[in-house]
């Protein structure tokens, strides 16, 4: 399992993640002409998508797209394309080509269809998937009791629609697949309590359990974890 654990605490650990993840994608810049990210909401990437939008890039060479999407409108706050458009597009960032995962349809299972086809066109691997975890050991929007959850484990399409168990709003979602289709997965853990299900995930277990164990339990793809013990 190729996971290095990095321990990095306090405002210090968004700009490292930052740098760290801009490398990577001019590295792909200057090899393929091209970078694709893919990045989670809530709480964690805020700063460091905030932090990677000022360092120097192509950015006219990246494609930029979400891990999950929760069916709402994209000026919703509770949108991750509003949060990938109010922290990492702006200023010379704006220039990045954003592939967003929320469609005109009325709901996400209607959506997906043609999120899927946008998803298929992109150049795959991506080169940087950037995930979260919740409470639960969910990932991108594959959770533990989730009705789609082992679809979403086992489907080889890009995307799946789903409704989760607790969180709010039907989501559109990478699936396992489409997550181990990277050529780099970062995972962002703060605090203890996530600390304690991350190192439970470690431990080998049903994927369904604790869906993050989908990212971990594996060898395919280099995996770091940004651990802010605060
Ligand atoms: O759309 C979402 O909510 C995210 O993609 C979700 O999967 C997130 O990564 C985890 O819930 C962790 O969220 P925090 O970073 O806020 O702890």
């Amino acid at each position: 399992m190729q996971t290095e654990h990095i321990f990095a605490t306090g405002a210090q650990a968004a700009t490292d993640i930052a740098a760290r993840i801009a490398t990577l994608l001019s590295d792909a810049i200057t090899e393929r002409g091209v970078a694709t990210l893919a990045v989670s909401g809530g709480r964690s990437p805020r700063p460091v998508l905030e932090a990677l939008s000022k360092v120097p890039l192509d950015w006219t060479k990246l494609i930029v797209t979400l891990v999950d999407e929760r069916w709402v409108d994209p000026v919703s706050a509770d949108s991750n394309e509003r949060l990938v458009r109010e922290t990492l597009l702006q200023g010379p960032a704006a220039a990045a080509r954003f592939v967003p995962m929320k469609n005109s349809a009325a709901d996400a299972y209607a959506g997906q269809s043609a999120v899927e086809a946008d998803f298929a066109a992109l150049p795959w691997p991506f080169d940087i998937i950037l995930l979260g975890m919740g409470d639960d050991g969910h990932t991108a929007s594959l959770f533990p009791q989730g009705k789609e959850l082992a679809e979403g484990l086992s489907s080889p399409a890009y995307t799946i629609a789903a409704t989760p168990p607790v969180a709010p709003h039907q989501r559109l979602s990478l699936t396992a697949h489409a997550i181990l289709q990277s050529r780099h997965i970062f995972l962002q853990i703060g605090g203890a309590g996530k600390k304690a299900v991350y190192d439970q995930a470690l431990a080998s277990g049903p994927v369904e359990e604790l869906p993050i164990r989908l990212a971990l339990l594996q060898d395919k793809v280099p995996v770091e974890v940004w651990i802010a013990e605060s």
